[in-house]
């Protein structure tokens, strides 16, 4: 991962929700390079800090910066050319065709592509006339990622993007993903840690709205791991790689 100025920055970013911090002053560097899995249990605050990275929500304290300036003093055209983000559940208002809303989603932004280029790269032309509400999750996603992946923009902020997607899809959005943080800073939260340590350089790993662990690969062996998920990690060689294998905790509940 790049050592070069931080494209995006938390400073200690804090949202409670009915009294509680569930994003709690969070400070992360980003540089312009990068894919990064964020990954930690249900509830953790992933979602929120992304949205919170991506200027959708505005914290309590704490602020983002992008390229050094504040991201909440900028105008949200500009916000919005520079970071993509793709939520976790997206239902449009309007049952529109799938082409239809694909170049809406590209109307205003630097896209060298058309919505039938976009789908067609996708494997989705065949949708293209469908209305959205009769795709499948995972159909959905695909679009959407591709649609965001169009517009190129030098940030990418994607929530589980994966998680309605069949093994093959889901591999081969995990590593585009991967290989788009070569050239662009790509931030992905995940659950499955196996495909986070096997194709992310940097996994942050968040615990009750705090970062617990933040590294590379090595994190695989961190007891702290273990600790954050409340289960004890078996860790597996299948060379190259070590995989999890997790085990329910004996007589101890998890607090959480
Ligand atoms: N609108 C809201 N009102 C009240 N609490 C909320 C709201 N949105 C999120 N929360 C709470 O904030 C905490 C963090 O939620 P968040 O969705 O960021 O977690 P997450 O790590 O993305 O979880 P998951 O893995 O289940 O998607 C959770 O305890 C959740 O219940």
């Amino acid at each position: 991962m790049s050592t070069s100025a931080p494209r995006l920055q938390a400073q200690g970013l804090t949202l409670c929700r009915r009294g509680r911090a569930v994003v709690d002053a969070v400070g992360l560097a980003l540089p312009a390079l990068g894919a990064v899995a964020l990954v930690g249990p249900n509830g953790a605050g992933k979602s929120t800090l992304l949205s919170l990275l991506a200027g959708l929500l505005a914290p309590q304290a704490g602020r983002v910066l992008l390229d050094g300036a504040d991201l909440a003093a900028m105008p949200v055209p500009c916000r919005a050319r520079a970071i993509g983000y793709m939520p976790q559940h997206f239902a449009p208002h309007w049952d529109l065709r799938v082409d239809e809303l694909v170049s809406m989603r590209l109307e205003g932004q630097q896209s060298a592509l058309d919505a039938g280029a976009v789908l067609e790269q996708a494997g989705l032309s065949a949708f293209a006339a469908r209305h959205w509400s009769t795709l499948s999750g995972g159909e959905q996603a695909r679009a959407l990622l591709a649609t965001v992946l169009a517009t190129d923009p030098p940030v990418l902020l994607a929530d589980e993007p994966g998680a309605a997607l069949d093994v093959r899809h889901r591999l081969a959005l995990v590593e585009a993903l991967a290989a788009r943080g070569r050239e662009r800073l790509v931030v992905v939260a995940m659950h499955d840690l196996d495909l986070a340590f096997q194709h992310f350089e940097r996994v942050v790993v968040l615990d009750r709205g705090r970062i617990a662990l933040d590294g590379g690969a090595h994190l695989l062996h961190a007891s702290a791991l273990d600790a954050v998920f409340g289960v004890r990690f078996e860790r597996v060689a299948v060379p190259p790689h070590t995989l999890l294998r997790a085990h329910r905790l004996q007589g101890a509940a998890h607090a959480d």
